[in-house]
């Protein structure tokens, strides 16, 4: 079983209009609320896959409430702790160019917060733990890794979709797989890369610390997947950018939810890939279709 954890979830709030005026009132074009957050969106994407897991996180509020329903409608299984404040709604503004305005988050009460530690209890050897996303105000900066101790105790992997120092805290406790971009790569290393080969030696000193594998993604200009042996590269699908929520979620779920049925890290790679593009290429979170069809454009070369 593949659980997902999103302690920030939301509605993302999307508003599509031709032109953004400040100052003026604007009108919109279209508009969607759509149920969101990293870990949620991997749930989605899973899903998709038709591999089996299950949503964890907290919930409240109207918002909370819709964000369950839909969830619940695209028949993902779930087990929320439901918490008196209420889930955030995140702007997500299409006028030409993509703007974001995501909230802080609600706060969450000492008792909700052990209720949902509670949960982890019911972890097996075999399990995948995927957490992702912003904490909220009152969760502590080492939540995710006070949670990894745990995770390992019970014999599950997992993955801390996050970057910076955070990113660099979990390597010691062996993540199934990292993905950083290019840049958030080069942040780790206080760097900029002059070229590919540096990014793969960046990537082997974090194999070097734990990470099981590390993926790069360079949004449009293809990924790596570096493993302790190998390196591998793969294009990026080719088509109509029109959305870019939710394209690292849905290759993080790509990988992990073909690994947890094939254990094979390239193949795994080749979905991750396509379910990015997939989603790149959509309104929403692709579907099962939609990355069917991307799949056969994505190739996969051993490059070392
Ligand atoms: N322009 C694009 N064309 C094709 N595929 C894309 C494009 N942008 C993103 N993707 C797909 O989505 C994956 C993740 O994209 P990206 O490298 O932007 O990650 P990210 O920065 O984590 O994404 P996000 O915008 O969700 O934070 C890429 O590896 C690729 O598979
Ligand atoms: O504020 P966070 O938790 O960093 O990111 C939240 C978020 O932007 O991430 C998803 C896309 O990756 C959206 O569904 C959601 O609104």
């Amino acid at each position: 079983m593949i659980y997902t954890i999103t302690v920030n979830p939301a509605i993302d709030y999307v508003i599509e209009l031709t032109q953004l005026t400040l100052g003026e009132v604007n009108r919109t074009e279209n508009y969607h609320f759509l149920a969101g957050g990293k870990g949620i969106n991997v749930s989605q994407i899973l899903n998709q896959l038709e591999q089996e897991n299950t949503a964890w996180g907290f919930v409240g509020g109207f918002s909370g409430g819709e964000l369950a329903r839909q969830v619940a409608a695209k028949g993902i299984t779930s087990d929320f702790v439901e918490i008196k404040d209420q889930t955030r709604i995140n702007v997500k503004l299409k006028a030409g160019q993509e703007t974001e305005i995501n909230g802080a988050g609600p706060e969450i009460s000492a008792t909700e917060i052990e209720a949902f530690k509670t949960k982890l209890q019911n972890l097996q050897e075999g399990d995948t733990v995927v957490m992702s996303g912003s904490l909220t105000p009152s969760l502590p900066a080492n939540f995710y890794q006070s949670l990894i101790p745990v995770i390992k105790e019970r014999g599950a992997e997992f993955v801390v979709d996050t970057t910076g120092q955070a990113l660099l805290d979990t390597l010691a406790y062996e993540p199934l797989v990292i993905k950083p971009n290019h840049h958030e790569l080069a942040e780790l290393f206080t760097t900029t890369f002059a070229n590919d080969d540096e990014l793969v030696v960046a990537a082997r000193k974090l194999l070097d610390r734990g990470a099981q594998h590390v993926l790069i993604s360079m949004a449009g200009a293809g990924g790596y997947l570096v493993t302790r042996d190998h390196v591998y590269h793969a294009n990026a699908a080719k088509g109509t950018v029109v959305n870019s929520v939710g394209a690292g979620d849905s290759m993080v779920a790509g990988f992990v939810g073909t690994f947890a049925r094939t254990k094979d890290p390239v193949e795994s790679f080749k979905i991750g890939m396509a379910c990015g593009g997939a989603t790149t290429f959509t309104k929403d979170i692709a579907n099962a279709s939609q990355i069917a069809a991307i799949i056969p454009q994505i190739e996969v070369v051993e490059v070392s």
